[in-house]
């Protein structure tokens, strides 16, 4: 059974800090990913993905065929298709609620004030297929982009063994609209985004989920071309009061270890009995799992089980790791929600288990990791969009405003600034 660690001794940042052995040295992997493709193009895109994938893309292409598009679709079924047809079509309605719109005021004195949202051009969407392969982020990532109007959606995503992607994946992509696909993945996907090479046209921003290459890679190319976010290796916190199912509990804390080894499932509950027969479930569960060895290391490494002193204690912990996924599993789950301050996306009550939001309720599951649910936000439409000021200032308004302006400037020293307004108005 795993230890229950006592509220009074934890040490948040152990809780969400990961560690692939040695960091410093992952950073530098990454960055010398980034510069070869940066260097070397086309051709360090097919050493690197020889090395990490085991594919030629000499033999498997690196584009997706539209050909491999149309057989995609013969090698799904038809139910397969359904699911993902209403998924997407449930995460485009929950998108759309997000779209904002241009707006203009006009003032008295004649003057225009305003904001356009206009689209991002082209976009470059990471798809994850390392451990396993998600088409679940196909539509989380392309249908707020395509609600959003961004004109050019390229997306990548490491190939199979076979040198194809997954048809699943194919499918989804399609059926989101997106065409231009590329057999790439890890940092030298991301670096192909961020600085272009001869088969790749370089994007305005990345978004998308990955491992920790993936992550570390869109930090390092931040500023070269805007980012999501940081959305690593998966999380979830629960905090449970005595009702809770172990059995419930330990299926949910599992269903995020299974993503990666570095994944994080934390129970949090002032029940030391639950506490003890959700680990046995953990346990008897683990078995279970096609990758219960992705899933177990996870559990060991960053699984953990915390007693508190009661519900209020366990929320302030729940505020303080910041987790991308919380699960409120207790009697009044709405009775807590007022107090969660940092989060990535909230679940409440025994009905909706995360998977609900991963792939299927409507909220996107581009989440923030790390403790960076402290300042980042689900991925939504406004990741997009960008928003433009417009001014038009009328005489009048001039006029009026125009001794003011100039004092300001002049206060900052900026003389041109000043004689700016001052040619109009003298
Ligand atoms: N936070 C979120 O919103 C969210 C959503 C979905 C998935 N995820 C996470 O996405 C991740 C998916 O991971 P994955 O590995 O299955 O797929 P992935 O596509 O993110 O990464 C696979 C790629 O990593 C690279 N790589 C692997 N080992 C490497 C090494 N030793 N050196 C250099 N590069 C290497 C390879 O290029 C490989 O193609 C998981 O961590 C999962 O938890 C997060
Ligand atoms: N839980 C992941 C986000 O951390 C998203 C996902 C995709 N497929 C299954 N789950
Ligand atoms: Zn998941």
């Amino acid at each position: 059974m795993k230890t229950i660690l006592e509220y009074e001794k934890i040490d948040v940042r152990s809780l969400t800090q990961k560690s692939y052995g040695d960091d410093q040295k992952l950073e530098g992997t990454v960055a010398g990913i980034l510069s070869e493709v940066k260097r070397d193009g086309d051709k360090a895109l097919a050493e690197l993905t020889l090395k990490f994938d085991g594919v030629d893309l000499a033999q498997s292409g690196l584009r997706v065929k539209q050909t491999e598009i149309d057989e995609a679709y013969t090698l799904v079924s038809e139910d397969y298709i359904a699911a993902v047809r209403r998924a997407r079509d449930n995460v485009r309605a929950y998108h759309e609620k997000q779209k904002r719109n241009s707006w203009f005021s006009t003032a008295e004195d004649g003057s225009i004030l305003g904001q356009m949202i206009r689209p991002l051009q082209r976009v470059g969407i990471y798809v994850p297929g390392g451990t396993a392969a998600y088409p679940s982020s196909v539509l989380m990532n392309a249908v707020p982009a395509v609600v959003a109007g961004v004109e050019e959606i390229v997306m990548v995503s490491p190939p199979l063994k076979n040198g194809g992607l997954l048809p699943e994946v194919l499918v989804a992509a399609a059926e989101c609209g997106v065409a231009e696909i590329y057999k790439i993945g890890g940092a030298q996907a991301v670096a192909a985004l961020a600085f272009g090479t001869q088969s790749v046209a370089k994007v305005d921003k990345i978004t998308g989920p990955g491992n920790i290459f993936v992550t570390l890679a869109k930090k390092q190319v931040y500023g070269q071309v805007d980012i999501d976010m940081l959305a690593g290796p998966s999380e979830i916190v629960i905090l449970a009061d005595g009702g809770a199912s172990p059995r419930e509990l330990a299926a949910d804390l599992l269903s995020q270890a299974e993503h990666d080894r570095l994944a994080s499932a934390i129970l949090i509950s002032p029940d030391r009995s639950l506490l003890e027969e959700t680990s046995l479930e953990v346990e008897k569960q683990l078995g279970l799992l096609p990758r219960q060895e992705m899933a177990r290391a996870s559990w060991e490494g960053y699984g953990a089980l915390i007693s508190a002193p009661d519900l209020e204690k366990g929320m302030e912990l729940v505020n303080l790791i910041a987790p991308e996924h919380f699960e409120l599993c207790v009697e009044e789950p709405f009775a807590w929600l007022g107090r969660v301050k940092n989060a990535g996306a909230v679940f409440l009550g025994r009905y909706t288990p995360e998977p609900v939001g991963d792939y299927f309720a409507g909220p996107n599951h581009v989440l923030p990791t790390g403790g960076t649910a402290r300042f980042y936000s689900v991925l939504d439409v406004d990741a997009f969009v960008k928003k433009i000021s417009v001014v038009n200032y009328s005489e009048q308004a001039l006029r009026r405003d125009a001794e003011q302006i100039m004092l300001l400037a002049r206060r900052e020293g900026l003389e041109a600034h000043a004689r700016a307004i001052e040619v109009r108005v003298k």
